[in-house]
């Protein structure tokens, strides 16, 4: 499928990296190098605007790598990007360890997944259909 966008970074368009990748990876496009200290959180600019067809999302997920050796996820993940929203992309990312994360420009530093969602129109009811689960949830089933 083919997505509208303006690239006002100073990158390439984001990529599949694999062939058969799902997500594609986000760079920050920041002048200055961005130090997010222990705790706290950074939204990050991409420099990237789309315009998803309707009946699309775009979802910010962490990228695992960071995660795992920098404790550097996505705070909102996934967030997302409404087909109605015109906006910069922006990552917003929050360190989560101890030491402070350098995040510098062109790095990527999550990644996004586009997919379908469907359109709810509610039916209001005074009842719903039976199930064996029911309410039960929280861990509920194994408990003996
Ligand atoms: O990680 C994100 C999440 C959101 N957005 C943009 C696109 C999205 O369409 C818009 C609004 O996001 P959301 O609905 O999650 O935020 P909100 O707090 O509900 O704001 P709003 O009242 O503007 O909907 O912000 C981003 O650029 N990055
Ligand atoms: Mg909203």
């Amino acid at each position: 499928m083919q997505i509208k966008i303006i690239n006002k970074s100073t990158h390439q368009l984001p990529a599949y990296e694999t062939a058969h990748a799902a997500g594609m990876d986000l760079r920050a496009n920041i002048e200055e190098q961005i130090i997010i200290k222990p705790l706290q959180r950074f939204l990050i600019p991409t420099g990237l605007f789309i315009e998803l067809p309707i009946g699309y999302e775009a979802q910010i997920r962490p990228r695992s790598g960071l995660a795992y050796k920098h404790g550097v996820t996505v705070l909102n993940s996934p967030g997302t990007i409404d087909a109605d929203y015109r906006g910069e992309l922006k990552v917003l990312l929050v360190n989560l360890s101890d030491t402070e994360f350098v995040v510098n420009n062109g790095e990527r530093i999550a990644q996004m997944v586009v997919a379908k969602h469907e359109t709810v129109v509610w039916e209001s009811t005074e009842e719903l259909s039976n199930t064996d689960r029911g309410a039960g949830g929280y861990g509920h089933t194994g408990k003996g």
